[in-house]
């Protein structure tokens, strides 16, 4: 039985937020993250995205397989993500999840992986806020407001006691829209700047392929989660920020061969979250931090897990 699990099977996307609350999900993902930092191949296999380019349309097809053995977990995403800085409607990622039988191989589940990529990046990026910012940190900046903006918004005020939130979109009428939506509890910024000076924490989202966070507008000793940006030619921080901060990665490889903050800046990765996590290495709270995502299958594959098992136990008792 292969359980569809996406909104073309009738079940609105709201239902699968449902599903997967972060409380239940933060934890998991960062047990995964420290499994996936021992590089224990009894534990996790999940190669680097292999990407497939899609030239007339100026986008990626990005494959993520992953293995967690102890689990009995084996998925792959399938992701598309485009380059739409020209201000283009159309979505910038599409994503949809499939939950396989490893001991068979047979499809388990298709899931929409809207939500999962969604809520899973944010997740990660509030558990490198967690071990990486500074304890009492009252401001947020989120740059960007797009979807994954939205989910940043929502986990970062669910789990911090921020006392201020602002926002700054390439357009003033996106960011002002943005703050609407969640209920006015932001600030809209007209620059990236005012909105980064003076905060505490800093979330890029945006779909840029170059810098729009810059070095001299960080306040030392701030946490940037750097989100966007996932191909090797593509920016969303410069130069100085890179060196002058302490650098973490969700994984080492992927940052090397993924991120063109990490490749164009020789900047070096100092260590995982995963480590962080393991104990392995340090969380330098004090210094100016960035923990560059690119996402990893290891997070989709608990998310998927979470949201298949929760469908499961939902739907035995309809
Ligand atoms: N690290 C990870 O695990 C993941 C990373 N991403 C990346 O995060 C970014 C945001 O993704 P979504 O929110 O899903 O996309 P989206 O399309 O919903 O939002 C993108 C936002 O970026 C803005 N933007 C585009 N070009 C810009 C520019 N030149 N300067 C400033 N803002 C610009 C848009 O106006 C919009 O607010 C993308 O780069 C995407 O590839 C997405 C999913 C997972
Ligand atoms: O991990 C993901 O999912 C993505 N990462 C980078 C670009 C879009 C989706």
């Amino acid at each position: 039985m292969t359980y569809i699990i996406t909104d073309q099977s009738g079940i609105p996307l709201p239902v699968l937020f449902r599903l997967l609350q972060y409380r239940e999900l933060i934890p998991r993902l960062e047990e995964a993250l420290g499994k996936f930092s021992k590089r224990d191949s009894a534990e996790v296999i999940q190669p680097v995205r292999s990407t497939v380019p899609l030239q007339k349309h100026d986008g990626f097809l990005g494959l993520m397989p992953t293995y967690m053995e102890n689990d009995g977990v084996l998925s792959t995403k399938l992701v598309c993500f485009y380059n739409r800085e020209a201000g283009s409607s159309l979505p910038g990622v599409q994503a949809t999840v499939v939950l396989l039988d490893p001991e068979y191989g047979n499809v388990k589940a298709v899931i929409d992986g809207e939500v999962i990529t969604a809520m899973r990046t944010a997740a990660v990026s509030a558990i490198s806020a967690k071990l990486l910012m500074h304890p009492e940190a009252e401001v947020l900046a989120i740059l960007g407001t797009g979807k994954q903006a939205l989910s940043h918004y929502n986990v970062f005020t669910e789990i911090f006691p921020f006392k201020e939130v602002r926002v700054w979109g390439r357009t003033r009428e996106g960011a002002e829209r943005f703050v609407r939506s969640v209920g006015g509890a932001a600030r809209a910024c007209g620059s990236a700047e005012e909105a980064v000076r003076g905060a505490d924490v800093i979330v890029t989202v945006t779909g840029s392929t170059k810098p729009v966070l810059f070095g001299q507008w960080v306040k030392p000793g701030a946490h940037v989660a750097a989100v966007g940006a996932c191909r090797p030619d593509w920016r969303e921080m410069d130069d100085v920020l890179m060196k002058e901060a302490v650098v973490y990665a969700d994984s080492r490889e992927g940052a090397i061969a993924e991120s063109g903050d990490v490749v164009l800046s020789g900047a070096e990765v100092f260590a995982e979250l995963g480590d962080v996590i393991n104990g392995t290495k340090p969380a330098l709270r004090e210094k100016t931090t960035v923990f560059k995502s690119l996402g990893m299958g290891v997070e989709d594959a608990v998310s998927a897990k979470l949201v298949f098992d929760q469908w499961k136990a939902t739907a035995r008792r309809l």
